[in-house]
């Protein structure tokens, strides 16, 4: 086997990525040559329509030892927990939080721990997310995965991963992301034993940095700070299993050969990783609670204007310094429907009851923010000082559609039945004779 590099990154969102893991793989000044370097075969991956606008257009050209085509049929593989069947339960309005999935007794690899909890559209529609939590104690062996349905944002909260893709290595711990564009085969290892975290299977538009209107050309997640893997292959044969993730369901296919075998490539379908401690927070400095669309790191836009299919937002530590002000998340209801996580420390709109590993869904126009005790601090805070929030990363899917939860999670053991009681006390302090 021949494997090469580690902990070697291109930096810079959408750029045009070269790189080599053997000197002259890549061919000069054409695609496609009539024989490429070294007896590879060379091979385009397209992530868009071949015709979508230049600014948008995403493709890679991979150099491989044998092509994607060879392996053998694809049959069905049964998994118990991890599906696209958002319409097994009624939406709710209610609103659900989760306590964090336990981590397996039994040996457990990155597939085997998926479990979807909620989402919308579809693949078939190539709108809408899923969202999944995954649990495991296992790398995975001798087995690969793609999904043919959408790009995966993993968003570890336990556990570093090593995930080695057909363009190079990407390796995350919590409080990073990674990012696995549609059809990329990878392998998730587990330098650390366990690990346990969320994915967002985002079925729509690939996910972009936002636009930054007035805030000017810097700031939120910078472009340079994400992370792009140098290329690395593997030359091994053996007994393998590759797995596809197409239209919700799972097939296997024997491949004879590790189909990370990719010796170089250029191109800007890639898969990336961002530290979210990088992110460039801005917020008020003079009076308010803004809107979270400030603490967005990456959107998949939607047909509509303003309006996205998915929303990554993150709600790291800062200062709040705002006057006069309640400081905290507001009491609200969105059109949008809102699935957070948290991966470090505490939220500073929930006293207790979310914690690391947790999750909570608030779905369209139903009603949420703080729980009584966060709001009792907040309202008696002094505001002429400022507050450093530390200690948090807590973060938010947010959907244009609503986010519908599977069966599994309603039934689930881990849901927090009480929860809507965090509100109910809630004090009445209205009083007509003062202001
Ligand atoms: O519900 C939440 O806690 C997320 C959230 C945070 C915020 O600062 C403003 C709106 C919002 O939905
Ligand atoms: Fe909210």
């Amino acid at each position: 086997m021949t494997s090469s590099s580690s902990g070697n990154y291109q930096s810079g969102f959408g750029n045009e990525f070269a790189t080599e893991a053997l000197a002259g793989a890549l061919p000069e000044g054409r695609n496609s040559p009539q024989r490429a370097a070294y007896g590879l075969y060379a091979e385009q991956i397209s992530g868009t329509a071949f015709t979508a606008p230049r600014h948008a257009n995403r493709r890679s050209w991979l150099y491989r030892i044998r092509p994607a085509a060879m392996h053998r049929p694809f049959e069905p593989l049964a998994h118990a927990t991890w599906h696209n069947r958002f319409d097994e339960a009624p939406a709710t309005p209610n609103q659900l939080r989760w306590d964090p999935l336990p981590l397996p007794a039994a040996p457990t690899d990155f597939i085997d721990g998926l479990l979807t909890v909620a989402g919308n559209g579809g693949p078939a529609a190539q709108a809408g997310i899923g969202i999944y939590l995954y649990a495991a104690n296992r790398s995975m062996q001798g087995r690969f995965l793609y999904s043919a349905d959408g790009e995966f944002l993993i968003v570890p909260e336990h556990g570093r991963l090593r995930i080695a893709t057909e363009l190079g290595l990407i390796e995350v711990e919590p409080q990073q992301v990674a990012l696995i564009p549609r059809g990329i085969r990878f392998r998730v290892e587990l330098p650390d034993g366990a690990a346990r975290g969320y994915v967002a299977e985002n079925f729509g538009a690939s996910l972009r940095l936002p636009d930054l209107g007035p805030i000017g050309s810097n700031g939120l997640a910078n472009p340079r700070d994400f992370q792009a893997p140098v290329a690395a292959y593997e030359d091994v044969e053996g007994d393998f299993e590759l797995i596809a993730k197409f239209q919700g369901s799972l097939w296997r296919a024997s491949i004879g050969h590790s189909p990370l075998d990719v010796v170089a490539w250029h191109g800007n379908h890639v898969p990336y990783r961002y530290d979210l401690r990088r992110f460039n927070t801005i917020g008020s400095i003079s009076y308010d609670h803004p809107d979270p669309s400030i603490f967005t790191v990456l959107t998949s836009p939607s047909d509509t204007p303003g309006t996205a299919n998915l929303d990554f937002v993150i709600f790291p530590p800062r200062w709040l310094c705002a006057e006069d002000t309640f400081r905290p998340p507001w009491f609200h209801r969105n059109i949008a429907s809102e699935f957070m996580g948290l991966v470090h420390g505490a939220y500073d709109a929930k006293a207790g009851g979310f914690v690391p590993g947790g999750s909570s869904l608030h779905n369209c126009m139903s009603g949420h923010g703080p729980d009584a005790a966060s709001f009792e601090k907040a309202s008696a805070a002094d505001t002429s000082k400022p507050d450093h929030v530390v200690d948090t990363m807590a973060f938010m899917f947010e959907t244009r559609a609503v986010i519908r939860p599977t069966r599994q999670a309603l039934e689930s053991p881990l849901l927090q039945r009480d929860y809507y009681a965090c509100w109910q006390g809630l004090r009445k302090h209205f009083d007509a004779a003062r202001r």
